[in-house]
């Protein structure tokens, strides 16, 4: 049988990110499916440096010029959080497919701009854990009751990074704790429950210097007996762990968030029957690029051989769960979703 090779979708990054440097742009070098050909930059000769170095074909010093390219079909937006949603309107108003960086954006409201995103083109926001295997894993075995009854989820996640240029410390580009990372517990609980959380209290403690967010805690209630507790923080220890537990089982996710690329992750599967970790088996997941599956099905869905399960709707969902969080702190108590 004679194998079909894709067309591969050609890709422009808008901007010179850290993340697009370092894991998108080599992600997507993983795939068929799609191939980077072009990268934009506020700085052409920037632009000019990281495309030679990528070895991408085109540079642009301007996001118009690239979005002005007919040969660039589709973008990867991975800018400030408070520029997500107009860079994203902007590639949608000149034809091209939308991989949007997580947080959608700074808030609810601006995240329903998204709405006016037109329908015939592909929208898909980067929460790339979503892609990996382990997840999947997760969500099967919670599914086929290896757990028993699901009961919670808990989480921590942090990291430490005190650079008063970082677009995480600085409020006015949607720095903070909570839409840096508290929207990963919050997509991977409702992506291995199935379910959605009915209210959630909140507690935070700001820097007293870049006043964001630097330690947010969350107790979400999904009803039923479910809940998720996460901690996520910028001014850590480094340190990312979580534990799926239920009534006859527990499953934790060793590095849930920033799965190594290219390598191993682990999860470990514990009955319970004895204390510690002494009833935990070890189960390898193999090694992955969750960058490049997630480049790799934004391009599917754009060549029609994908379809995506989750749109601007559950974009949406994720930031009203996000403002929640910051008007529960606000009040100082329950706020229902
Ligand atoms: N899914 C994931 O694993 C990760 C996702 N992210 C997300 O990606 C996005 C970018 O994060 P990160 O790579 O850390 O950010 P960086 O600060 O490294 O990159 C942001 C880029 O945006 C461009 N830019 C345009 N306008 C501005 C402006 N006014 N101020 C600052 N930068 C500007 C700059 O590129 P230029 O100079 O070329 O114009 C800059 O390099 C965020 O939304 C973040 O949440 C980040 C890390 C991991
Ligand atoms: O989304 C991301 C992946 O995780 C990092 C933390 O380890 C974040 O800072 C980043 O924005």
């Amino acid at each position: 049988m004679t194998e079909i090779t894709p067309q591969p979708v050609r890709i422009g990054v808008l901007s010179t990110a850290k993340i697009a440097r370092e894991k998108v742009v080599p992600g997507l070098a993983t795939t068929p499916w799609c191939v980077v050909h072009g990268i934009s930059s506020r700085d052409t000769a920037r632009a000019r440096a990281v495309a030679d170095d990528l070895g991408i074909p085109k540079a642009y010093g301007s996001t118009e010029e690239m979005l002005a390219d007919p040969e660039i079909e589709a973008v990867y937006i991975p800018l400030p959080n408070d520029l997500h949603v107009d860079a994203a309107l902007a590639a949608g108003r000149a034809g091209k497919h939308v991989l949007l960086e997580k947080p959608t954006g700074l808030d609810a409201m601006d995240a329903e701009r998204l709405l006016e995103f037109p329908r015939d083109l592909v929208f898909m926001e980067g929460y790339m854990v979503r892609q990996h295997p382990q997840w999947r894993m997760v969500r099967d075995m919670v599914r086929a009751g290896r757990i028993g009854r699901p009961l919670g989820v808990q989480v921590w996640f942090s990291y430490m990074n005190d650079d008063p240029d970082n677009i995480r410390n600085r409020p006015e580009t949607g720095g903070g704790a909570a839409l840096d990372i508290g929207v990963y517990p919050l997509v991977v609980s409702r992506f291995v429950l199935d379910a959605e959380p009915i209210r959630l209290v909140a507690a935070l403690d700001r820097d007293p210097i870049f006043a964001t967010d630097r330690l947010t805690s969350v107790l979400a209630d999904f009803g039923g007996g479910l809940h998720l507790t996460f901690t996520v923080s910028t001014q850590s220890v480094v340190h990312q762990r979580v534990t799926v537990c239920g009534t006859e089982g527990r499953i934790e996710v060793v590095v849930p968030f920033n799965a190594p690329l290219g390598g191993e992750t682990i999860l470990r599967f514990d009955p319970g029957t004895a204390l510690g970790d002494a009833s935990a088996e070890t189960i390898v997941v193999p090694a992955c690029n969750m960058y490049g599956l997630q480049g790799e099905l934004f391009a599917m869905a754009i060549r029609g051989e994908a379809v995506l399960p989750y749109g601007v709707g559950d974009s949406i969902t994720q930031m009203r769960l996000v403002d929640a969080i910051f008007e529960s702190a606000r009040r100082g108590g329950w706020v229902d979703l």
